[in-house]
């Protein structure tokens, strides 16, 4: 895929993420680095899950807006992430870190769509030939797999 999205690509509505991350980050917690960060997804049942970045006083233990977010899927019920999207403090996308990169993985797989500053990309072509939950156990479903509505047992 190339080009900078449209409001509408893959039957995701871009604009609309991206406003709700810009809504998040509105909310972040970043006294330490004045870098405030927003992020949502669509989750495959329809909804939309956001998280922003939290800091702390000890520097390193800094939440990135995806832990949030991720966090803030399990605990509405769970699923696979589909679209994401995060902007900065002027509304523009930002690159997920490595480290978020892995954990976006987890749980949109391969084939999650990420919005970029080149447009939107599939997150394989982020993070190519990524570990996941089948380098542990082969028997198990790789993240991208089966859409399962997560990997711990369910809740009564
Ligand atoms: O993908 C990213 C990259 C950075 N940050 C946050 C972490 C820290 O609070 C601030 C500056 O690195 O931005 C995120 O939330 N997500």
């Amino acid at each position: 895929m190339t080009g900078h999205a449209g409001a509408e690509r893959d039957g995701v509505d871009w604009a609309a993420l991206r406003a709700q991350a810009a809504r998040a980050m509105e909310r972040a917690y970043a006294p330490y680095s004045g870098f405030p960060v927003g992020a949502a997804a669509l989750v495959d049942d329809g909804r939309t899950v956001v998280g922003c970045n939290v800091e702390n006083a000890s520097y390193g233990l800094a939440l990135c807006a995806e832990c949030g977010l991720v966090s803030a899927l399990h605990a509405t019920g769970g699923g696979r992430l589909r679209a994401f999207a995060c902007v900065d403090r002027a509304g523009s996308a930002l690159m997920p870190c490595g480290r978020c990169r892995q954990l976006l993985y987890e749980h949109g797989g391969p084939a999650l769509l990420v919005d970029t500053p080149e447009g939107i990309r599939t997150l394989d072509a982020l993070l190519p030939q990524a570990f996941g939950p089948r380098d542990l156990d082969p028997g198990e479903p790789q993240a991208g797999g089966e859409p399962g509505r997560g990997w711990g047992p369910p809740i009564p």
